[in-house]
């Protein structure tokens, strides 16, 4: 029984350490392999979209794909099939299940193909990051309509899944600045889509999850860029006058070109209208955030609550794309809590943040369990009119702050994504809670099915990176199947060789 005892007291004091201490290893580890591994990065893909050797190869990583396919097909094919990207590479908390168990498909695509500045587009494969592909097209004036915020997202994995962005009130989701994919199916064969053509494929494919066959090219829209984005802070100390004023800036006929908007308690927040311009203006001040040295953006931003006045400020448009990088949104201050210290940031500023993929890949027990158990990392999806009550509701049975607040239109296009009945389009917002939960009685899976009720109740949806905790039931009640259900029923060996989409994002297939 003692023995017992020591043992849980070891382990908890174990679990202490590494908990409290994560910081040493990140810092003495973690931040000189990513440092390394981005340098590589940067300069690998630079040279390769110099030396234009990716479109050439692009053609024969695509048989490659065929090829692993057709051995597939050649075999019992008694295993479904999923991408080779190791779990601990994407971008959410958890590990999939089904990567040990499916057929791995190595899909080696990485590059930027080719841009197009007379029909403003940019082709690329799956594994571009949202970092690559910014910095290739910042040089050139031009910048993607929509650009999920982390610099790790891949463009596969927002197509696939979601993505969504300060521009999104006006674009849509990512999805809809996407005009063409091009996927290798599951009897080998390469299709292309467009609205224009196998439609019901194109509109298919969002949401997906990697169900319907693998992704090897996209063409994207681009839009002309400026080099500074003007953003005006509005401060607000009471949640109802935020929440008209964030519906109306959406709503407007000409909005401003980004809205976005952070809680930093139930009753207060900061409202951001924000512009592209050329120069930096005489109203406002020059904030390069994305300096090393710089203060993590969310905690600028706060001081803007504080100080009760609006303010102009001017900030670099590619440090604008990636302002929540650095801080991974307000995560990485529960694993360095002194990241936003000066000395540090002065010292170490510049290796922030540490790799997504190498947090994951060391990321010990201990750390799992915590986040397990106290820990929320949801994005719901509600129609814009019904904030102001979800944000009670969200209150009630979270407690997390800062919230970020991110409009965003859905076009009326078939798809798992439905909105109200006649109309051409549909604004939600993108309630985002990261952070411990401080609300009595919260309990991960209880609190977070409540929380999910609720959103199917009043037609909203939820981001699968995340957890998701609803049955097999409410998922389908959550998301339209119809579309998707007859495209799979229509491709050929499809249903043998993918899941459906339930079945690789519920909690229970994820560790
Ligand atoms: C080996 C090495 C040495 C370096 N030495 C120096 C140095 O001596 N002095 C120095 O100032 N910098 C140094 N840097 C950092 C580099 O200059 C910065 O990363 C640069 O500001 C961003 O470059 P990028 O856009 O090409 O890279 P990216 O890969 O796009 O960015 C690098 C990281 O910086 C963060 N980041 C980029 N933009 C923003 C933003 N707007 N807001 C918040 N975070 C952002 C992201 O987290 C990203 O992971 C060094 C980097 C490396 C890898
Ligand atoms: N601002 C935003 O919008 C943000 C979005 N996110 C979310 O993060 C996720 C993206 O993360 P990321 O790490 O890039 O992607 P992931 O590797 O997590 O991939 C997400 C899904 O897309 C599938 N997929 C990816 N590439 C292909 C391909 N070439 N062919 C077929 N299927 C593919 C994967 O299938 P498989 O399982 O077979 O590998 C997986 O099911 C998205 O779900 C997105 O919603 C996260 C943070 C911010
Ligand atoms: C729609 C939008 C804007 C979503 C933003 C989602 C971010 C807040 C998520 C995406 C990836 C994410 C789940 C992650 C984590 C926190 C929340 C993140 C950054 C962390 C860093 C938490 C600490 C963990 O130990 C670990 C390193 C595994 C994860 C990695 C992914």
């Amino acid at each position: 029984m003692v023995k017992n005892k020591m043992a849980i007291e070891t382990e908890t004091f174990l679990e202490y350490l590494v908990v409290e201490y994560r910081w040493v290893i990140v810092i003495l580890a973690l931040l000189p392999m990513s440092a390394a591994w981005k340098l590589w990065s940067i300069i690998r893909n630079y040279v390769v979209f110099k030396m234009n050797s990716a479109p050439k190869m692009h053609d024969d990583k695509v048989k490659e794909v065929q090829r692993q396919i057709k051995e597939w097909l050649s075999g019992d094919k008694s295993t479904h099939l999923c991408t080779a990207r190791p779990t601990w590479q994407t971008m959410s908390f958890r590990h999939s299940m089904y990567k040990r168990t499916f057929t791995n498909i190595q899909i080696n695509l990485v590059d930027v193909l080719e841009v197009d500045k007379e029909n403003m587009t940019v082709r690329c494969e799956p594994l571009v990051t949202m970092g690559q592909l910014s910095r290739t097209l910042a040089p050139l004036g031009l910048a993607l309509p929509v650009v999920p915020e982390l610099d790790q997202l891949t463009v596969g994995g927002l197509v696939m899944g979601t993505g969504v962005e300060t521009t999104s009130h006006v674009h849509g989701l990512f999805q809809h600045v996407c005009l063409e994919y091009e996927l290798v199916l599951a009897d080998g064969s390469v299709v292309n889509c467009s609205k224009d053509e196998n439609a019901d494929l194109f509109y298919a494919v969002p949401w997906s999850y990697g169900t319907l066959g693998f992704l090897t090219s996209v063409v994207i829209k681009v839009i002309p860029a400026k080099k500074y984005v003007r953003i005006h802070y509005y401060p607000f100390n009471n949640l109802p006058d935020l929440a008209k004023r964030f519906s109306q800036e959406s709503l407007k006929p000409n909005p401003h070109q980004f809205v976005e908007a952070l809680l930093y308690t139930r009753d207060s927040g900061v409202l951001m209208l924000g512009n592209m311009v050329d120069e930096v203006g005489r109203d406002g001040k020059l904030n390069p955030i994305g300096v090393w040295h710089a203060e993590w953006f969310f905690k600028q931003v706060e001081k803007h609550l504080k100080r009760k006045r609006t303010a102009i400020e001017y900030i670099p448009l590619r440090d604008y794309y990636h302002r929540h990088t650095r801080s991974l949104f307000w995560e990485l201050q529960d694993i360095i809590s002194f990241g936003n210290n000066f000395i540090f940031r002065y010292l170490f500023g510049w290796l922030m943040p540490p790799e997504v993929s190498l947090l994951k890949l060391t990321q010990p027990e201990a750390v799992t369990k915590l986040y397990n158990k106290a820990h929320v990392i949801q994005d719901m999806l509600i129609p814009i009119e019904l904030l102001e009550k979800a944000i009670a509701f969200f209150h009630d049975e979270f407690e997390v702050y800062p919230i970020w607040l991110c409009p965003f239109k859905i076009f009326n296009n078939p798809g798992q994504l439905k909105i109200k009945p006649g109309e051409e389009s549909q604004m939600f917002v993108d309630i985002g809670v990261y952070g411990v939960p401080k609300a009595k009685g919260f309990e991960t899976i209880a609190s977070t099915r409540r929380v999910e009720s609720f959103v199917i109740q009043n037609q909203g949806f939820q981001m699968l990176y995340a957890d998701t905790y609803t049955t097999r039931e409410e998922f389908r009640q959550m998301f339209d199947h119809k579309l998707y259900d007859r495209v799979r029923a229509s491709l050929p060996n499809c249903k043998e060789a993918f899941p459906e989409i339930y079945d690789k994002v519920n909690r229970n297939v994820r560790k």
